[in-house]
């Protein structure tokens, strides 16, 4: 090998310019190609270099062209970084310079370049100032790149190459730049041109290399262009194909670019497969869940009408207005809610229970008379029934207390007659489940009665509460009165019209008791008796009038046993008339 065909050849394997004639299918270029590739074979002997589009011009431009060529080697590599970065838009300067359509074309960077100058339908011109219009920067010329290596790679569309060594040596390339990729960029793409037009420009002056370069820049621009049509060249049903080769590289961005579509296509809010939703047959919750929205909204409605009811209820209860007497009672007695203060003012002792049945300053004779009389006697708790058949024989005159359950009952005994803790009391509804016999002296017998209506009990044993209070206000021989009390707050109830009908019809004799009056305001307590009385006024068993009380406070209790009340229309309390009848 001579000095000058060494140097040549280092120079360009350190160019590393891959543009050459082997795969370029123009048929005039092929033969002016193979022409050199022969008369440098001829001279190089067993040698078989490169041959590269810059050995094309060396040749023709001879051993001064090479010269020329190292020397200003070292200034062309200080210009390849700069270059690199604006390769592209390098390309495009460049080719605008050495724009010439009569140009022999360059080996194309890529066969779709190739082909489309194959076909003739690729406008030097065009390309060039499209390329100069829209430059394209650093990613342009990574994408050129690529484009322009995987085209290399992988162009199905390889014309018959007529020298097929240098096939042979572009997959040896290919294999040891995919081990080195980045190495692999520097030397391909938009570098590669820019070196070549930079080569071009420097041992060429004629126009022929211009035309070349300008070439090379429009193929690249048509690489660019075309450049969504890698995909094409990366369709894996073309794997099949004999001339296709894909890279580790390739199959990277292949996948990259599946998951990518994947990703897109989910963003797009049109999921192909939704999460399918397993419901527990045995899960309730999960049964029938349009039935349970249906189930809550009559629910709902249901509960609207109950409320539109109660209301109505309201509105009715406090229209209410109750007579003059009743209001007067009310206050007299400090019946309904009461400060502390107010009671104090009053001059009734706060410290002791029931505070307003301890009246200090009492000066009626007659009314202390009976008190001392009855009530002072001991409270002696006898029998109990639960059955009608264990009812004590009627020795002595009754007294009963029935009402709902936790009304009060068990604690007015107490109240009465001022011993507390006798009768057994509970705030549970039901304590009391058995009729239970009280002695109060030797002359008077005070009943307490279980309760009706809801209870901690079951309904079996309700149901048999109810109906033993029934048998016994019925039927019970001896049973003088009746006290039926009322909560106050809630008013009469329909087990207790229930029970009122069974002793109107029994006649037996009854009288309404409103209990727990200090829970509310006093006009509610003159309106809840005025209710009362204006309902069970067509009763004939009724003993009027209706009597407030208060266990707790001690409001009522008093007039209770003594039944000396001016306000009341009777003039007198059922239960003390009971007791001075019976003393
Ligand atoms: N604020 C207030 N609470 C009362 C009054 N009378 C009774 N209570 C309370 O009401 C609850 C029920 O009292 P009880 O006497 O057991 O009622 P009951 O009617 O005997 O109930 P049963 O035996 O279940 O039928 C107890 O916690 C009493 O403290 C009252 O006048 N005012
Ligand atoms: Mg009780």
């Amino acid at each position: 090998m001579s000095a000058e065909a060494k140097l040549r050849y280092k120079l360009n394997k350190k160019l590393k310019i891959p543009v050459g004639n082997s795969k370029f299918s123009n048929n005039g270029r092929k033969k002016a190609d193979s022409t050199l590739y022969e008369s440098e074979k001829g001279k190089k002997g067993n040698l078989k270099p490169r041959v590269t589009g810059k050995k094309f011009h060396a040749a023709e431009e001879g051993s001064q062209g090479v010269l020329d060529k190292r020397e200003k080697f070292n200034s062309v590599n200080s210009d390849r970084r700069r270059k690199r970065i604006y390769g592209d838009q390098d390309a495009a300067g460049e080719a605008m310079r050495y724009s010439n359509s009569e140009a022999p074309y360059r080996k194309a960077l890529s066969r779709k370049g190739q082909n489309q100058v194959k076909d003739g339908s690729f406008d030097n011109e065009k390309n060039a100032s499209r390329s100069k219009l829209h430059p394209r920067p650093t990613w342009g010329s990574n994408g050129l790149q690529r484009t322009a290596f995987g085209t290399k790679c992988f162009s199905p569309t390889t014309p018959k190459v007529s020298n097929k060594t240098k096939i042979k040596d572009d997959f040896v390339n290919e294999k040891n730049n995919s081990r080195s990729p980045l190495h692999h960029r520097s030397i391909w793409g938009s570098n590669a041109l820019e070196n070549a037009a930079s080569e071009t420009k420097r041992f060429s002056s004629k126009d022929r290399s211009a035309k070349q370069v300008d070439n090379q820049a429009s193929a690249l621009k048509k690489h660019n262009k075309f450049k969504p049509d890698l995909s094409n060249h990366l369709d894996p049903s073309r794997e099949s194909s004999p001339h296709i080769y894909f890279s580790n590289s390739a199959k990277r961005k292949l996948r990259d670019k599946k998951i990518l579509d994947e990703e897109s296509h989910v963003i797009d809010g049109q999921p192909k497969k939704r999460k399918r939703i397993r419901l527990d047959p045995h899960d309730i919750s999960n049964k029938r869940f349009d039935d349970t929205i249906v189930i809550n909204e009559s629910t709902k409605e249901k509960e609207k009408d109950e409320e539109k009811a109660e209301i109505s209820k309201n509105a009715q209860f406090r229209a209410i207005q109750p007579s003059p007497s009743i209001l007067k009672y009310v206050e007299d007695n400090l019946l309904g809610r009461r400060r502390m203060i107010e009671l104090r003012r009053a001059g009734y002792n706060t410290e002791l229970s029931a505070p307003l049945d301890n009246i200090p300053s009492s000066t009626s004779s007659e009314r202390e008379s009976i008190e001392e009389n009855i009530f002072k006697n001991k409270l002696t708790f006898f029998a109990a029934a639960k059955v009608s058949s264990s009812f004590p024989p009627p020795d002595l005159p009754e007294i009963a207390f029935a009402g709902r359950s936790n009304v009060g009952k068990s604690s007015l005994l107490n109240a009465l007659t001022r011993q507390w803790g006798v009768v057994r009391t509970s705030d549970k509804p039901g304590l009391t489940q058995t009729i239970n016999f009280f002695n109060l002296g030797s002359k008077l017998s005070l009943v307490d009665l279980p309760g009706y209506g809801f209870a901690y009990a079951k309904e079996e044993v309700k149901d048999a509460w109810v109906e033993l209070v029934k048998e016994y206000v019925s039927t019970r021989v001896g049973l003088k009165r009746v006290c039926l009390l009322i909560d106050t707050k809630w008013g009469m109830k329909p087990r207790d019209h229930e029970l009122i009908d069974l002793m109107e019809r029994a006649q037996t004799k009854y009288q309404i008791l409103l209990t727990k009056t200090d829970t509310v305001f006093p006009i509610d307590v003159a309106r809840r008796a005025m209710q009362i009385e204006e309902r069970l006024k067509a009763n004939k068993s009724l003993v009027q009038p209706a009597v407030m009380v208060s266990s707790k406070s001690g409001a009522g209790i008093r007039s209770l046993r003594n039944g000396a009340s001016e306000d009341c229309s009777s003039g007198q309390s059922l239960i003390c008339s009971q007791a001075v009848a019976y003393f």
